[in-house]
């Protein structure tokens, strides 16, 4: 592909991050992605100022029917009035996927799984960045894994969100707690999110190796046997998951539970993990199991897709609010962002 036909169509994406700490994808500058062609998947890096370097390019789609709301509204929320008529003027709606930022064992370089650790305090600032980036996308609706490393990333990123709406945790496990966390002021739940947290978008459960040393580990039993345990596609580390196990859980969730709220118009953010969103991923741009081998997600890094005529269309990682960015892509975006800019000023 010609070089400026690419730049026109890649424009500001930068996706899917960086190099993490596996040192498996190779960063250029601040940003990598891989893409997919033919096919092939391709390293391509982002110097500072959006220099790139690639031989293909295709866009993740997938099938679905669908009706929409609108993102350009930043006062109506599908639980709000005005969701039809906005319905009218836009049929798009966000899909942002962020990878928790640095944990304390990431920070170590130890297998974490389903092992619960909280954020760093660089954790902590990449969520927070995080936030910027997203300042002006819309969320309706936040989905997490069950672990707080997803849920601190999600609240704090929620933080720098220009809308100020409140994410609320949903307490459904049992009825009293149902109950004893409901908010009796309709005017109020407008300004909230619900915050829906659920075990199956955790990271892959990593059997025996949870809280072993990941270098230690390769010295030990060989660095491609513990490369085949981190990335083969159904090889599982001893007693833990495969990603492709990891995907049966995380995917059917997104299609049972995710999937129809962005078809009811609602914009959505997951906060989850490498292997999850993965999986999730792989099913967004339809990736084989052979491509998503070589997808390697940074921490705190937001993904961007717009779900529009039953399609999902990846569009980076939205950068901070005052670059000129993912805007320049979708009026319905630009429009959402101009209008908080209107109510708050
Ligand atoms: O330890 C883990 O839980 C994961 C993510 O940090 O590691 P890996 O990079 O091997 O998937």
């Amino acid at each position: 592909m010609a070089a400026a036909a690419f730049q026109q169509a890649i424009g500001s994406i930068q996706s899917y991050g960086c190099c993490n700490e596996s040192g498996s994808q190779k960063a250029f500058g601040n940003f990598s992605m891989k893409l997919v062609s033919n096919g092939h998947v391709f390293n391509v890096g982002f110097l500072k100022r959006g220099t790139c370097s690639t031989r293909g390019w295709k866009l993740g789609v997938i099938q679905a029917s669908t009706s929409h709301t609108s993102v350009a509204n930043p006062v109506s929320s599908p639980t709000n009035s005005n969701s039809n008529d906005s319905r009218k003027k836009s049929n798009e709606v966000a899909l942002i996927l962020i990878r928790h930022g640095e944990s304390l064992w990431n920070e170590k370089n130890l297998f974490t799984g389903c092992v619960d650790v909280p954020l760093t305090k660089k954790g902590v600032e990449e969520a927070l960045e995080a936030g910027k980036r997203i300042s002006n996308i819309p969320v309706d609706m936040i989905y997490t894994s069950a672990l707080i490393r997803a849920q601190m990333t999600a609240m704090l990123a929620m933080t720098q969100h220009r809308h100020k709406k409140v994410p609320i945790i949903q307490h459904n496990e049992s009825e009293q707690a149902k109950a004893w966390s409901q908010v009796f002021s309709e005017e109020t739940k407008k300004q909230t999110i619900p915050v829906i947290a659920d075990w199956r978008l955790n990271e892959r459960m990593y059997g025996e190796l949870q809280g072993l040393n990941k270098r230690e580990t390769a010295d030990k039993y060989g660095k491609e046997k513990v490369h085949e345990w981190r990335r083969s596609y159904d090889i599982p580390p001893p007693n833990g998951e495969s990603l492709e196990m990891c995907a049966e859980r995380a995917v059917a969730y997104f299609r049972e539970q995710i999937e129809p709220q962005l078809l009811s118009g609602k914009n959505v953010m997951i906060a989850a993990h490498g292997n999850s969103l993965r999986s999730i991923i792989m099913y967004l741009d339809k990736l084989t199991s052979q491509e998503v081998i070589s997808l390697e997600l940074s921490t705190g890094i937001p993904m961007l897709y717009i779900f529009k005529e039953g399609k999902f269309i990846r569009r980076g990682s939205p950068v901070a609010p005052t670059e000129a960015g993912v805007y320049a892509y979708t009026k319905s975006l630009a429009l959402y962002r101009q209008k908080l800019d209107e109510m708050l000023h």
